[in-house]
């Protein structure tokens, strides 16, 4: 199927499901939330962990690997923060024809499962740091309209759990992973996010502090949540009873860190550089970064042609490029470029007769469309170049549009007018829990509230005297609102 039936800018959530599945990155399931992952994005998220766990590695994470399964009463421990979740727990009730005992859930996250482990592994000081990082697949049957790695019910993560003998080391640790969550997003996906802090209404109610990297889609004029990086204090420490014998003897809790990304970052990245061809990848994340076509003319020497795009494919890959190349002969040039300009490939090289005879080749960049002749002699040094400036211009092009969205307001008219205008709104205000709800209560609609994205750790100046645009009362601080995901 070639070309696109719909249009990004006429009909997004038809244009979005189109392209991941007409990119071969997804194909449908007939269960409602669950999705097929082809290899087109299964080589995008192993080149994100490829990046993320040499990272974590550094920071002396361990791999492990806990079972999918907890039951119920264990899960229920925390059953203070989970009870807003429990419609989300999947469970299972049979083997074969006959009732289990008592239920088991699947994990939907893992500190229950894990933390009753802390607990057994951690009895001196000398077992600090902890530090545990899995990937792994978890399942919350959401009810909310699903979306391909959006929001699904079953979706791919990592989820970091680490523990400390003291506060600093656990505060620091979350702006390190936090960090490696920016460079997943704006060096890989090339999306531009916000590095901040979650209100303490929308924080992970378990922890103690919830930071998060959140990126904007202007089509939808909706925010969404990148990943997130925890602190959780000692309320786990507490409530799995975590302690740990300091050096003086004393026993003492310890400091915990909970943090994620998931298969959602493929969908941001679909969504920020997606066309009405189709899907842009990155360079950095794009399993094939150049596709050589051979453009054989009928009494050409379509050997010589063929052989061309062998060596040119081979001395690319020499060079660490991922290359590859399109000879099926029941596929014409022009429907070659339609097919991987849909799958994104980041550049096209054709050589045709008259390339050969100049040992040179076009080479087609999919991000603007340009085309360049290249001699045969400076082939790897010019595709690195055009792959760099492809990687950069598709961020600066994604800051620039999301930057174009951002708008300042001051008073509730403007507030609510910019949420209809899909604009990414910061606002100063008096943080008060209250407010928020407030504004929750006042915004709801069919399109969602609005609500707080986070306040980013980047605070522009708060001008004496400023006050907050719901309340009235004196601003403390400046926050991204708007609708989200
Ligand atoms: O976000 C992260 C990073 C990685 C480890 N977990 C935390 C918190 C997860 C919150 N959360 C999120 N969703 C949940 C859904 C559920 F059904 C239940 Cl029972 C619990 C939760 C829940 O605790
Ligand atoms: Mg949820």
């Amino acid at each position: 199927k070639l070309g696109m039936a719909y249009r990004k800018d006429d009909n997004f959530g038809e244009w979005y499901s189109e392209v991941v599945v007409n990119s071969e990155m997804i194909e449908y399931y007939d269960i409602s939330g669950c999705y097929i992952l082809r290899p087109w994005a299964m080589e995008i998220w192993e080149l994100l962990k490829e990046f993320f766990d040499a990272e974590i590695k550094k920071l002396k994470l361990k791999p492990y690997y806990f079972p999918l399964f907890v039951t119920e009463n264990v899960l229920q421990k925390e059953k203070d923060h989970i009870e807003g979740f429990a419609p989300e727990v999947a469970w299972v009730t049979k083997s074969g024809k006959s009732d289990l005992e008592a239920p088991i859930a699947i994990r939907p996250t893992s500190e229950t499962v894990m933390y009753p482990y802390f607990s057994k592994w951690i009895r001196s000081h000398r077992d600090l740091p902890l530090r545990c990082n899995q990937w792994c697949n978890v399942v919350r049957w959401e009810f909310s309209n699903p979306t391909p790695f959006i929001r699904s019910r079953e979706f791919l993560w990592q989820e970091g759990h680490t523990a400390f003998a003291t506060k600093e080391e656990a505060d620091q640790e979350v702006l390190q992973i936090l960090e490696l969550y920016r460079r997943i997003y704006e060096e890989f996906l090339a999306v531009p996010v916000s590095k901040g802090r979650k209100s303490e209404m929308e924080k992970f109610a378990g922890g103690l502090y919830t930071t998060s990297v959140e990126a904007f889609i202007p089509n939808t004029g909706r925010g969404i949540q990148g990943a997130t990086s925890h602190c959780l204090g000692q309320n786990f420490a507490k409530m799995f009873d975590i302690t740990f014998e300091n050096e003086k003897g004393a026993r003492e809790m310890v400091w915990q860190n909970s943090w994620a990304y998931t298969t959602r970052s493929i969908g941001v990245m679909v969504m920020t550089h997606g066309d009405d061809k189709g899907l842009v990848l990155p360079p950095r994340v794009a399993p094939i970064q150049v596709i050589v076509i051979p453009v054989p003319y009928k009494d050409a020497d379509t050997t010589a042609i063929k052989e061309a795009c062998e060596s040119t494919v081979y001395n690319l890959n020499q060079s660490d490029i991922r290359a590859d190349l399109d000879t099926r002969e029941n596929y014409s040039p022009g429907w070659k470029y339609s097919h991987w300009e849909m799958k994104g490939v980041p550049l096209r090289i054709e050589i045709g007769p008259k390339d050969l005879a100049n040992k040179q080749v076009r080479i087609v960049r999919r991000d603007n469309g340009s085309k360049v002749d290249i001699p045969v002699i400076n082939l790897v040094e010019e595709v690195k170049a055009l792959l760099d400036g492809i990687q950069e211009n598709l961020l600066k092009t994604a800051k620039e549009k999301r930057d174009a969205c951002i708008e300042v307001i001051k008073t509730w008219d403007d507030f609510t007018a910019a949420l209809n205008n899909k604009r990414l709104i910061l606002a100063a205000w008096c943080d008060e829990e209250e407010v928020e709800k407030d504004v929750k209560a006042r915004t709801k609609g069919d399109l969602g509230a609005a609500k707080t994205l986070c306040t980013p750790f980047d605070q522009p100046e708060l001008a004496e005297g400023t006050l907050c645009f719901a309340s009235g009362k004196p601003a403390k601080k400046w926050s991204f609102w708007g609708r989200s995901y």
